[in-house]
């Protein structure tokens, strides 16, 4: 198991049962907090950070250097999400320091034994990674684009674990998504297991049946997004930002996880795998955060409500103000807010972009600069994101394209 060191604070003499710890103040002392961070030793050390959450506020009311503690709706304290999310960071990075950084032979250059003795098995195998590659072609243009960059080898692996995440999603959000019961999850999660152990249900789940065999992708982020997609059946609402980062670390800070083992940590980075790893897990919940604001009217008419009720109540709004979509100052001013966290999440990915190998550094630049912008637009729509789509322009995207290049070229974040 992981070696982080959970600290006990003691509760604050009155503890926010509601854990209505808002975002505004956070916001504002989020440069001067001192966080936890952990070593890669497993220790921690204390440092001034950009991060910000209601937890970290949780944190300070506490009146203690840091806790990764935060109140229940119970009223019990309980680890915060990011402290639970940040033991699976450290178990994957475990995994990689083990071979990634080895100096033992590449792993785009090692053959699989099974490869050489059943060369019937290679070209299924074949076919089912050139399939991965349709439907990523299909389904993600830009980023497959930028998988072409990558070595053979790590670009069919990307494509195989994309695969798995876009079907997973399907299973939610595709054309069957009514008849998903959490029974359908759990047989999806036994193939993962089963694939897991070498046994694939068909020729897309052999494909990454293969590439964990030869990639040290922990099998826990592919769990966990399974549970993400049993939250959002069972759940609508989220309490707090705690609660909904749990929700987006579940369903896009995964992929991070799962992605960073394939496309490679520089052999030159000076960087701690884990600080490689927490990078990607940001930028992530900074895609699923900018997915959830550029989607609000859309998801409300879903019933869905993905923004932390208590900095809504905060800002004076309600559910009602979410279905009647209309763009007050109160919601220009929440808005502006929620803008301002994902981009401190989005910063922090960045430090990570440049850690990467370089040869998988572009189609992160591309994705990261592409769905960053997405919050630019919302600002452009005068924050009406109940009728109108924030959309990044074809000329703007292709734009985006040389810059990303010479950002991972030259080795440089913003
Ligand atoms: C280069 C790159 C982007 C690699 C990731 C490849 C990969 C395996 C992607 C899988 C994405 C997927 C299908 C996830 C399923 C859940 C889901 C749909 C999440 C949402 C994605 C946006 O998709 P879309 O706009 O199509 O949403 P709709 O379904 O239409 O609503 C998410 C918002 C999140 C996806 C999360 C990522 C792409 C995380 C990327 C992080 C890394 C690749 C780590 C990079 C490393 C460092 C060090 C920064
Ligand atoms: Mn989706």
């Amino acid at each position: 198991m992981s070696s982080v060191v959970v600290l006990w604070v003691a509760p604050s003499p009155n503890p926010d049962p509601m854990n209505t710890c808002g975002l505004v103040r956070a916001l504002e002392s989020s440069r001067v907090l001192s966080r936890c961070q952990r070593m890669s030793n497993g220790r921690r050390k204390q440092t001034t950070t950009t991060w910000s959450s209601s937890v970290m506020r949780c944190r300070r009311r506490s009146s203690v250097v840091s806790s990764s503690l935060v109140v229940n709706p119970a009223g019990e304290m309980t680890l915060s999400s990011e402290e639970k999310v940040y033991n699976v960071v450290l178990s994957q990075a475990a995994l990689v320091n083990k071979q990634l950084r080895s100096t033992s032979p590449v792993l785009d250059d090692v053959k699989k034994p099974q490869d050489i003795v059943r060369p019937g098995s290679l070209s299924l195998l074949g076919e089912a990674y050139d399939r991965c590659g349709e439907v990523c072609a299909e389904y993600a243009k830009t980023f497959y684009l930028g998988t072409l960059l990558m070595t053979p080898e790590r670009r069919k692996a990307i494509w195989a674990i994309y695969v798995w995440c876009r079907r997973t999603d399907e299973l939610v959000d595709g054309p069957n998504a009514s008849h998903i019961t959490p029974m359908a999850l759990d047989r999806w999660e036994a193939r993962l297991e089963d694939l897991y152990r070498g046994r694939a249900f068909d020729m897309l789940d052999a494909a990454l049946a293969d590439t964990v065999t030869r990639y040290p992708v922990d099998i826990q982020p592919f769990r966990d997004m399974i549970e993400g997609m049993r939250m959002d059946l069972r759940k609508s609402r989220y309490n707090n930002f705690d609660e909904l980062y749990l929700y987006c670390y579940y369903v896009a800070g995964t992929v991070g996880l799962m992605s960073v083992p394939v496309m490679g940590i520089d052999p030159k980075s000076k960087a701690t795998t884990e600080s490689v790893y927490n990078a990607a897990l940001a930028l992530g919940i900074a895609n699923q955060l900018t997915n959830i604001l550029r989607d609000v009217g859309e998801d409300a008419r879903r019933g869905r409500v993905y923004l932390p009720q208590d900095e809504l109540a905060q800002a004076g709004l309600s559910d009602e103000d979410i279905f009647a979509g209309k763009v007050t100052d109160k919601w220009r001013n929440f808005m502006r807010l929620q803008l301002k966290r994902a981009r401190m999440f989005f910063d922090e990915a960045e430090k990570g972009v440049t850690e990467l190998d370089a040869a998988s550094r572009w189609p992160v630049w591309a994705s990261l600069l592409l769905y960053r912008r997405i919050l630019d637009e919302i600002e452009a729509n005068d924050y009406n994101n109940f009728t109108k789509r924030a959309y990044v322009g074809k000329v703007k995207k292709i734009a985006a394209l040389p810059l990303a290049y010479a950002k991972s070229v030259l080795k440089v974040s913003s």
